[in-house]
């Protein structure tokens, strides 16, 4: 299948290759033209938040999500809700905790039908999990409940949507929905969900901040929040998971109670965390450059490509390059043979715009030595022997993976900054994040993302700090909040 859009982008007139865009000069024009020539989402679906997977954007999502799955599956289940919810349970959600009635879709008729009942599409599924909680919570025994759906949701953003950051259409939003007799176990709960986040942004080589919200950006409904945030390539922060402590408020909006030991009924705690396809918009921005995307081997679809160079003996050199073909896709290796007629250096730009984690040139010469010259994606170049290839590459696959960690995280730290007043946080987040002297009292919290112009991504957690001055009234803690520009 080809898109001719995409083809022919990101080539000047001459077919070269476009001015180099770099994602730390002009990150917004970088990201959007690499989702089309790296043929991950064509964003032009007639629908504003609303865009189509390409085949190889996909097949990254599902390397992706398959981690996830991974991660959660030891000890939760999945499942599957209906995407419409009833008005009468979802206003419950709309009255007690005021969330998302502004953002929530609703479907009103079926055919030329008007509905008894208008339908929301789910902006989130507590209002069509938790009626269903209060049928499944008997007692003791049906605890924990640890359940998670990866469905699409649908938001009625008013802000700029953008691709994978910010859509109308989630199409990858994993969900998991826990059930406790305790407070205590669900804030345990929530711990295990930053971990097995903090897990899955490793394998992907992304660093990340973990912060307590401030109590006035937490979740509808929930006793507190932690998030993951992303530093981007331009400074700016995305929040790329969230996990919630819901404590018993949608127990008692939705009369979810299990009969304790001396018989009672007792109301139960809940949480919930989230990821959606942000994770690929950090994937993209963390390790993309200026060539394109640069993909960690567990995700990359294509993990080795093999570029012939066909000099000399060509039918001997393509008889070499089918043989390691088939050795290294029998070690599980995911391998491409690219045998168009492009020059070999146009086909070193594609499958580098593509992210391929190694590519091994095969020429004469290197027949002659037994070799393979291998070229992994952060441009180490060198020469292996063909006998013992594919765990060779397996290694340097290990390799990358430490580089493209270690080229992130300089970056992360490049852009984070301990600062000690108003101004110097205003400075540092033009682009990046400050750690700030906060005291926790709310005006003072207000005023400083007023003063800033910047949101309070908040308390860093697993991290200690020693005493300073609130940096809005002065008073000594030994406490602090990140402060960034968020997506
Ligand atoms: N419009 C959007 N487009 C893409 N991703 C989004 C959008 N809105 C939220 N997200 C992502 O989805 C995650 C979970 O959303 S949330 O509102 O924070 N939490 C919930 O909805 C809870 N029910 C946990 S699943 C967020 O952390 C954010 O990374
Ligand atoms: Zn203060």
């Amino acid at each position: 299948m080809t898109y001719p859009d995409t083809k022919n982008k990101g080539k000047g007139e001459s077919g070269g290759q476009s001015a180099k865009l770099s994602p730390k000069e002009d990150f917004s024009q970088w990201y959007h033209e690499l989702l089309m020539t790296g043929e991950i989402i064509d964003n032009r679906y007639p629908v504003k938040g609303m865009c189509v997977w390409f085949p190889f954007g996909f097949a990254i999502k599902k390397n992706v999500y398959g981690i996830i799955r991974q991660l959660l599956d030891p000890d939760h289940q999945e499942t599957l809700f209906p995407l419409m919810i009833p008005e009468n349970e979802f206003m419950k959600e709309a009255q007690h905790i005021k969330g998302f009635e502004e953002e929530v879709y609703w479907v009103t008729c079926g055919g030329t039908t008007p509905l008894e009942v208008k339908l929301a599409l789910r902006p989130t599924s507590e209002t069509a999990i938790y009626p269903m909680f209060k049928l499944w919570i008997r007692s003791h025994a049906d605890m924990p409940l640890r359940i998670y759906q990866i469905v699409n949701t649908f938001r009625y953003e008013t802000k700029h949507t953008r691709p994978l950051i910010r859509l109308r259409e989630i199409t990858s939003f994993k969900e998991a929905h826990t059930v406790h007799a305790t407070w205590e176990e669900a804030a345990e709960q929530v711990e295990v969900a930053i971990k097995r986040y903090s897990e899955f942004y490793r394998r992907l080589a992304i660093p990340f901040l973990v912060s307590r919200r401030p109590s006035w950006d937490k979740f509808p409904g929930a006793d507190y929040t932690t998030a993951i945030d992303v530093i981007m390539p331009d400074g700016k922060t995305l929040q790329v998971g969230t996990a919630h402590h819901l404590g018993s408020t949608f127990a008692k909006t939705y009369e979810i109670t299990y009969e304790a030991e001396d018989g009672e009924q007792k109301l139960v705690n809940q949480t919930c965390y989230g990821i959606s396809e942000r994770c690929i918009a950090a994937l993209i921005s963390v390790h993309g450059d200026d060539k394109g995307l640069a993909l960690p081997w567990e995700v990359a679809p294509v993990q080795v490509v093999i570029v012939p160079i066909l000099l000399g003996d060509k039918e001997k050199v393509l008889e070499v390059c089918r043989d390691l073909l088939r050795i290294l896709q029998q070690a599980g290796i995911r391998v491409e043979l690219d045998t168009s007629d492009e020059r070999p250096g146009a086909k070193f730009y594609k499958w580098e715009m593509k992210g391929v984690p190694i590519r091994l040139e095969v020429g004469p010469r290197d027949i002659e030595k037994g070799v393979v010259t291998v070229v992994r994606r952060d441009a180490e170049k060198l020469t292996l022997p063909r006998e013992g290839l594919a765990q060779a590459l397996v290694r340097e696959a290990e390799r990358l993976q430490a580089a493209l960690y270690q080229r992130a995280e300089a970056f992360a730290n490049s852009r984070i900054r301990e600062v000690a007043s108003i101004d110097e946080a205003r400075a540092q987040t033009e682009a990046g994040v400050a750690l700030v002297p906060w005291c926790e009292k709310e005006e003072c919290g207000h005023q400083l993302e007023d003063l800033v112009e910047a949101n309070m991504l908040g308390e860093p957690q697993y991290k200690s700090f020693s005493p300073a001055a609130c940096a809005v009234c002065g008073k000594l803690t030994d406490k602090r909040t990140y402060m960034a520009r968020q997506y």
